[in-house]
């Protein structure tokens, strides 16, 4: 199974919390406080604060996955092998946002739909639970607060100017509509209730913040930690047997990338609010490529295992 496939919706925050972690709980106080904050501000420079914080350590434990996978083969040349094709993608996406912003838009929601549903595919019913949760984040704003989230979003790809959201994006609303009606539907009796309430919740997000408020809740809070969660859960990886220890061995990449951003300031232009808004936007989808391709890789991996130690004779 691959790591993504594992159930993560939901539980993610309870199970990740550490409640009796001194550090973890220090973490998540500073999570919710910075969060806060944010809120009663309404400060974009603080809602991105909160975004790198708390939302980029999860993409950086793929250093820690291609550690283990890589360095007894390899040794000390392992980071080279994983850091240099990461870095010719992140540096490829940048190159395409300049290039082509509104193309690199499009593909960048699209592939951030695909990334935040896989993140959250329950097994029973996993293509309607990745539109479900994974739609959610995107879909909602789009619809709830269309002048914001499309002004947000020339922000990201300037000089992109954007006087509504995509339209694909307000389109899908129906189908997002019916994948959660159906969803729920097939969701066993006893735990109904319980999503309803989790899916009402994440409307209330949505429907209530302005779009980027609602997206630094569900980054930090949802997203982030259901895949540290999954990756900890994964008995594969043998260093993240917690949400410290991932925490821990996220520390080093996710200082190198905001390194890699600070160095990148100089090459954004205008107010420092907008330039800081499409720097991290763009950073973010420049990792997410890379990321799902590790993903995906490490799937491949993993069936590559399970085949071999099939055929192996006992
Ligand atoms: C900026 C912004 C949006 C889009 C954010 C996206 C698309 C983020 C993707 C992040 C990823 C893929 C992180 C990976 O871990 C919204 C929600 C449309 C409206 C609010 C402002
Ligand atoms: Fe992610």
């Amino acid at each position: 199974m691959r790591a993504s496939d594992r159930v993560s919706s939901g539980a993610p925050l309870v199970s990740m919390t550490g409640r009796h972690d001194p550090f973890l709980r220090l973490y998540w106080g500073c999570a919710v406080i910075l969060a806060a904050a944010t809120i009663l501000t309404s400060s974009t420079l603080l809602a991105l604060a909160a975004i790198i914080l708390f939302g980029l350590p999860h993409g950086a434990l793929d250093g820690e996955m291609a550690r283990q996978i890589l360095r007894p083969r390899y040794g000390a040349a392992w980071f080279i092998l994983f850091a240099l094709p990461y870095l010719a993608l992140l540096a490829l996406v940048l190159v395409l946002w300049r290039l082509y912003p509104p193309a690199t838009l499009t593909g960048f929601l699209a592939l951030s739909l695909w990334h935040f549903g896989s993140e959250t595919r329950e097994n029973g019913t996993p293509i309607l639970s990745a539109l479900v949760w994974g739609g959610a984040s995107l879909i909602l704003p789009s619809v709830f607060h269309p002048a914001a989230t499309a002004s947000l979003l020339s922000a990201m790809a300037p000089p992109v100017h954007l006087t509504s959201p995509p339209f694909w994006l307000v389109w899908l609303f129906p189908f997002w509509v019916m994948a959660a009606s159906a969803w729920l539907g097939a969701t066993p009796c006893e735990k109904r209730l319980e999503k309803l309430g989790l899916l009402c919740g994440l409307n209330a997000v949505f429907v209530v913040l302005p779009p980027l408020q609602a997206f630094m809740i569900y980054f930090i809070f949802q997203h982030a930690p259901a895949h540290v969660a999954t990756l900890v859960e994964d008995r594969r990886w043998e260093r993240l047997v917690s949400a410290r220890a991932a925490l821990r061995y996220s520390l080093s990449l996710t200082v190198a990338t905001l390194i890699i951003g600070a160095l990148l300031i100089p090459f954004y232009t205008g107010p420092m609010v907008e330039r800081l808004l499409s720097l991290t936007f763009q950073l973010l989808a420049a990792l997410t490529l890379p990321h799902m391709v590790f993903d995906f890789l490490t799937g491949r991996i993993e069936e590559e295992a399970q085949r071999c130690s099939a055929i192996r004779p006992v």
